[in-house]
């Protein structure tokens, strides 16, 4: 599991930190992984480090300070190195002895003979030559895009850049991206990931994260977010043991689709009967097209003849009216874990009395897009996902799942995990159904709720990438429909069990 850290609990434990390590000794160590870094990025772009042209943009803070003395590193290396400053009556004043110590040439951005855009010629002619520029423009205390003179020199930009702690213009805590800002081929960045580099449209800007250790990690404290690692999926994913029988891993109830919609039964039916061994019980007014798919599936056209069932997915295409109302209330009075998609969501947020039917201690996990998520919330979903999320599921004491190209799952105590998924395959109608019967069937084999979305959200778009055969930016893929993801599910269980036992 990853740690993610916001910028005050950074600060905050780098305080710690100075106590007993001197700032600039710190610094130096960030910067000289930025120097190894780019060094690595020009040897495999260019086949070498000496004599290639490195430009270092420099912010007004220790960001650029950062990247001063990345490049007196690289000085070191033989690299030829131009810093162009931003703010040159702020540039970090031991960073700039640093580099000109080790005779880098240092230019300002808006200085002599400047073009149309306010761009001196040497800082244009230095950004426009470059083999790979360092992004120190600004780092933690980061406030909205890019100004225009850092936007226009990054605008200019055809080499690799490597970022200093993270791409510069993106927001640090939300990762929202409202104007210019850096695409990094590679971010370093120091002591902990922070929200940016796994949220939204700012983890893209990352690139590549390296994380560095500089000696915070006791200061740190809880993380604000968390990410799953594949290993850490497959350690806990549930497979059948010598000792269990199909009751024994869980009995999973499916409650979905409609005799016009049959299609959410069989996606959801079927990706419950392919995320564990144990079984798989359907009940709905599409139980015949889902015997049909899936025969392994006790298939019943009435809830209340459903059968015993150690949990609930329920939700996609039962309908927002009565019928759907009552499949609600009898799985709501279960006692059982229930997962609700889809309908079950926009029941539960137009009908408050459906509240009152919950069992209090049964877990329950809701699985808004985003305008189911506005229906449940009664606000607009801004920018701060994370927040809303967390807020959401404290007032419903439900596990949130909030989807989308970064999945946000907030536990009502306030823990947070992340899903990037580093790609779009799972974008396709459908696949939330099959999210829906994946959850609901670890629920049935004991996972915990927040856990369980946690597992399925990963496995769910690394069978989509496996499906289609490609990871967005990177690889060839084709666009796949849910059916497809779905078939890539067992595939993917294999991945992360097989990073866990590695
Ligand atoms: N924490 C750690 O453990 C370690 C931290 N270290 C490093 O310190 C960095 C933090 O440095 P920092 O605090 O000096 O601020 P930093 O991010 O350089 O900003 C500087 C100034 O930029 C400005 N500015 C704001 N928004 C802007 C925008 N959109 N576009 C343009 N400019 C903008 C704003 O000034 P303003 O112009 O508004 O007066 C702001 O004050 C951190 O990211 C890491 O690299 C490592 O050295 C060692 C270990
Ligand atoms: N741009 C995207 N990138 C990655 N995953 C996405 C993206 N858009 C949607 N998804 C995922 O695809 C699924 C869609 O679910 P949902 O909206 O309920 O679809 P449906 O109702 O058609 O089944 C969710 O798991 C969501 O996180
Ligand atoms: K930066």
């Amino acid at each position: 599991m990853q740690g993610v850290w916001t910028p005050d609990q950074i600060r905050a434990a780098e305080q710690r930190l100075f106590t007993r390590t001197p700032e600039p000794a710190v610094m130096r160590r960030a910067a000289f992984a930025v120097a190894v870094q780019t060094a690595q990025v020009l040897t495999e772009q260019t086949g070498g480090v000496a004599g290639r042209r490195v430009v270092l943009l420099v912010g007004g803070g220790n960001n650029g300070g950062d990247a001063l003395w990345a490049g007196a590193f690289l000085r070191r290396r033989g690299a030829a190195v131009t810093a162009v400053l931003l703010s040159p009556d702020k540039a970090h004043p031991a960073g700039l002895t640093a580099l000109r110590r080790a005779r880098g040439r240092i230019v300002e951005a808006t200085g002599a003979s400047p073009d149309t855009a306010g761009i001196g010629a040497a800082a244009a002619d230095a950004v426009e030559g470059a083999d790979a520029v360092v992004d120190g423009i600004v780092g933690l205390a980061a406030r909205g895009p890019l100004r225009p003179v850092a936007a226009e020199l990054v605008r200019r930009v055809t080499a690799p850049i490597v970022a200093v702690d993270l791409p510069s213009g993106v927001d640090p805590v939300t990762g929202a991206v409202e104007g210019a800002a850096v695409q990094a081929e590679v971010t370093v960045t120091f002591g902990g990931r922070k929200p940016c580099h796994v949220l939204g449209r700012a983890a893209v800007r990352s690139g590549d994260v390296q994380l560095v250790d500089i000696g915070l990690d006791d200061d740190l404290g809880e993380p604000e977010l968390r990410v799953l690692e594949a290993a850490d999926v497959g350690e806990r994913w549930p497979v059948p043991r010598p000792e269990d029988d199909k009751y024994s891993q869980g009995v999973i109830g499916v409650a979905a689709g409609s005799a016009t919609y049959p299609g959410a039964a069989v996606l959801a039916a079927g990706a419950a009967v392919r995320t564990t061994s144990g079984m798989v019980r359907y009940a709905g007014p599409a139980a015949d097209v889902v015997r049909a798919h899936w025969p392994e599936v006790i298939a019943t056209g009435s809830i209340t003849d459903a059968g015993r069932v150690q949990a609930w997915a329920v939700g996609p295409g039962i309908g927002t009216g009565s019928s759907g109302r009552d499949v609600m209330l009898h799985v709501l009075r279960s006692g059982h874990p229930v997962c609700a998609d889809a309908d079950a969501i926009t029941l539960l947020a137009k009908d408050p009395s459906l509240w009152d039917a919950r069992e209090p201690d049964a877990p329950l996990v809701l699985t808004p897009h985003a305008g189911e998520f506005t229906r449940l919330s009664g606000d607009e979903l801004g920018i701060d996902r994370v927040g809303a999320a967390r807020e959401v599921a404290a007032r419903y004491d439900a596990v949130v799942l909030l989807k989308g190209n970064t999945t946000v799952i907030a536990a009502p105590d306030g823990r947070v995990l992340v899903n990037d998924s580093h790609h779009a395959w799972p974008s396709t109608a459908g696949s939330g159904d099959v999210l829906t019967g994946m959850i609901g069937a670890l629920l049935a084999s004991g996972v915990d709720a927040w856990e369980a979305c946690g597992y399925a959200s990963h496995v769910h778009s690394r069978a989509a990438a496996l499906a289609a055969r490609g990871t967005g930016g990177h690889g060839v893929g084709a666009p796949i429909g849910a059916s497809a993801l779905l078939a890539g599910v067992p595939e993917a269980i294999r991945t992360v069990r097989a990073a866990a036992l590695a």
